[in-house]
C-alpha cells in the first residue's frame, strides 16, 4: 500500500536536508554544525494525523535515531498549525482496518518520540490540540510562538484520552492542573501554557523557537550522552511499560469507541461545524 522509503543524502556542507519518504509528508533536515535534526510535519493544511503522516513521522524518528544526530526537533510547516491531531476523516464512517492502523501508528509515534533517547524538544509554531499537544509533550522541552493554543480537548470532543496518551501531560503539569484541564477539555493560551509551566519558553517566530529549541538541546553538549538517555529513560520506563502491557486493548477500546453510532454522530456534527466555520470565513 505504501511507497518504499527513498532516503537521498546530500554531501555534509551547510546544513544537511533529506527528505523522509517518497510522499514526503515530513522532511528532516540535520545541521552539520550543530548534529541536531529538524522533522518538519508537511501535510496542509493542519497537518491532520491521517495513517501517511503517522507512518511518516514515525519513519522520521527512527531515521534520526539511525543517524545517530545529537537531538531531534519536531516543528510544522503550516502557518498557523503545529498540527491539529487525529485527522477526523479517518474516523468517520472509518474503514476498520484502516482505522485500526490509524491507532496503532498513533501508538507507534508516541512511543517512538516518547522513548528516544536524544534530547527532544517541539518548535510548536501554530495551535497544537488534542493529537498535537500529544506530540509536544512527549518531547522533553516546548517553545511555542504567541496566541496559539495548545491542550487535550478529548473531552469536549465525547472521548476519552487513554492513560498512556496523558503520560506526557503529566510529566509537566501538576496531577491537579492536569486533572481539571482534561475534564475541561482546555485549551491554553500560549501565554497561559508558559504560566502553568505546559510550555518552556515563548519565541515570537518559528526560526526563533527552532533556535531555542536547539539551545536547549545544546545544555547537554557536556553532560555524557549514555548517562543523559539512561536517566531520561529511567523517567520514562513506567509509562512506557504500562503503555506496552495495554497497548492491543486500546486499540479494540479505541475501535468500539469510535465505531459507537453516538460518537459518529459526535463526529459527524464536528465536521458540519469545520465546514461552518470555513463557510462563515469566505
Ligand atoms: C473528533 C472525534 C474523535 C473521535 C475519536 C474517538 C476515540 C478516540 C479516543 C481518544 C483519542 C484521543 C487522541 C487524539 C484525538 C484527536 O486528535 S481528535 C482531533 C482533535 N482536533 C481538533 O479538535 C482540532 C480541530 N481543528 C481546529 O480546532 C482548527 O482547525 C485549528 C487546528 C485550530 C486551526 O484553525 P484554523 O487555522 O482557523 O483552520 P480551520 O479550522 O479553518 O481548518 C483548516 C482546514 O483544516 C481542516 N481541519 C482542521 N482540523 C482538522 C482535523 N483534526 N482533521 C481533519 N481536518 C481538519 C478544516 O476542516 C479546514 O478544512 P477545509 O479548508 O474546510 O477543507
Amino acid at each position: 500500500m505504501f511507497s518504499p522509503r527513498v532516503v537521498s543524502l546530500v554531501p555534509r556542507t551547510g546544513p544537511r536536508r533529506f527528505m523522509s519518504t517518497a510522499s514526503k509528508l515530513t522532511t528532516v533536515e540535520v545541521n552539520d554544525k550543530t548534529g541536531i535534526a529538524t522533522l518538519t510535519m508537511c501535510r496542509p493544511p493542519v497537518n491532520g494525523q491521517n495513517l501517511e503522516l503517522l507512518l511518516d513521522i514515525k519513519s522520521s524518528i527512527k531515521e534520526i535515531e539511525n543517524d545517530s544526530s545529537r537531538g531531534l526537533i519536531i516543528t510544522s510547516a503550516s502557518p498557523k498549525v503545529f498540527c491539529a491531531g487525529l485527522d477526523i476523516l479517518e474516523m468517520h464512517k472509518p474503514d476498520q482496518q484502516r482505522l485500526r492502523a490509524v491507532w496503532t501508528e498513533l501508538q507507534n509515534v508516541w512511543c517512538a518520540l516518547y522513548g528516544i533517547s536524544m534530547p527532544t524538544a517541539a518548535a510548536i509554531n501554530g495551535h497544537a490540540p488534542a493529537g498535537g499537544c500529544l506530540l509536544a509533550t512527549a518531547c522533553e522541552y516546548r517553545v511555542m510562538v504567541p496566541d496559539c493554543r495548545i491542550g487535550l480537548n478529548e473531552t469536549q470532543l465525547g472521548i476519552i484520552a487513554p492513560k498512556w496518551l496523558v503520560s506526557g501531560f503529566l510529566n509537566i503539569l501538576p496531577k491537579r492542573v492536569a486533572e481539571r484541564a482534561l475534564t475541561q477539555s482546555r485549551l491554553f493560551t500560549t501565554d497561559e501554557a508558559l504560566q502553568e509551566g505546559l510550555i518552556d519558553e515563548i519565541a515570537n517566530s518559528k526560526e526563533e523557537a527552532v533556535e531555542k529549541c536547539a539551545a536547549f538541546i545544546g545544555t547537554f553538549s557536556k553532560v555524557n550522552p549514555v548517562a543523559r538517555a539512561l536517566t531520561k529513560l529511567q523517567f520514562r520506563a513506567e509509562n512506557l511499560r504500562q503503555f506496552h502491557k495495554e497497548r492491543e486493548q486500546d486499540v479494540e477500546n479505541f475501535l468500539s469507541l469510535v465505531n459507537r453510532p453516538e460518537v459518529q454522530k459526535g463526529i459527524g456534527a464536528y465536521l458540519e461545524g469545520l465546514k461552518k466555520k470555513k463557510a462563515n470565513k469566505q
